[in-house]
């Protein structure tokens, strides 16, 4: 069981639900989720589009519009962040929890040198000077692999890559160290090779610093690559939650064994998860496992 002192968040029966316009009501976005992210583990939301992953994580932050309602309780080191004020949300962004998303361009200014954004970062939660944390900025970028990074300190984001720009936004991300990293798709606007990079650095940061990471995917390839247990969210709800090897050697919940057996190669770097069919039940995925079990005896 985990204790207050060894995790750093916990969602407890976390339902979140927009307003509607229409004269139904929309089902939840997410229902009913309890999960605690154990110190210094890389934990996996995985799912196919619309399961109500990125809903999940944006309560942390506060990040969800006022259509929004959400029930239950998010505690980020055992305060509730449910309810914060604005200017207590702020405190908590980039100071104990950090969040990084899939486009990177979309988190840097365009007209504003990326090494100054991470120098203003650092400062924006700590008294010191312009020229240290100058220098606290450009061994950051050194640090996420950056080469030569004090000549690219006063790069504007255009001129470097997607990669590097995500590897910036990963040195913002972290530049108060952070107990908390939550990435939504870190990697998935990026070619195969850099991903790989992406993620390596992930790990290896989360290895140099504690930092506890939650992940959220819809890769299985990225599961398997650098995250210690996962949780599998279909249509709101968690249905399991494994470390990564039992979800890929025994998953327990029916839809998480139709997911594996639709990805004959799952393990292989870009898995996509297929998308099951909206109305989806307990039998189409035993007729789905059914034919995929008759397949691989041929
Ligand atoms: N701002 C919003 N207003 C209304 N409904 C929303 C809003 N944001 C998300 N939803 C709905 O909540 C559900 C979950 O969406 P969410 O984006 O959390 O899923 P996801 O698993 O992160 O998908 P993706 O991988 O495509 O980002 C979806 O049905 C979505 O349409």
């Amino acid at each position: 069981m985990t204790t207050a002192s060894d995790s750093v968040l916990d969602f407890t029966d976390v339902s979140v639900a927009f307003r509607s316009d229409g004269p139904t009501a929309s089902a939840p976005a997410v229902d009913g989720v309890s999960l605690s992210l154990r110190r210094g583990e890389i934990f996996g939301i995985v799912g196919e589009s619309g399961s109500g992953k990125s809903t999940l994580a944006n309560t942390v932050l506060g990040l969800l519009p006022s259509s929004a309602t959400v029930r239950g309780h998010v505690r980020v080191n055992d305060r509730d962040v449910l309810g914060l004020s604005e200017s207590d949300l702020r405190a908590l962004r980039g100071d104990e929890v950090a969040m990084i998303f899939q486009d990177a361009s979309a988190s840097l200014d365009p007209t504003w040198p990326v090494g100054d954004q991470i120098a203003e970062t650092i400062r924006a939660h700590r008294a010191i000077g312009r020229r240290a944390a100058r220098e606290q900025a450009i061994a950051l970028m050194t640090e996420v692999g950056i080469p030569d990074a004090a000549s690219r300190y006063g790069d504007a984001p255009h001129r470097l890559s997607g990669g590097m720009r995500q590897r910036i936004v990963i040195a913002a991300a972290l530049a108060n160290n952070p107990q908390l990293l939550i990435a939504d798709e870190p990697a998935t606007a990026l070619d195969v090779t850099i991903q790989a990079q992406i993620l390596q650095l992930i790990d290896r940061l989360r290895r140099d610093h504690g930092t506890t990471v939650l992940l959220i995917t819809h890769d299985l390839g990225v599961v398997a690559q650098v995250c210690d247990r996962v949780g599998v969210m279909y249509a709101g709800r968690l249905l399991e939650v494994g470390t990564a090897h039992e979800l890929f050697a025994r998953p327990t919940h029916p839809y998480t064994r139709a997911l594996l057996a639709a990805s004959p190669n799952r393990v292989a770097r870009g898995t996509r998860l297929p998308v099951v069919p909206a109305q989806w039940s307990v039998e189409s995925l035993h007729e789905s496992e059914a034919v995929a079990e008759a397949e691989a005896a041929q």
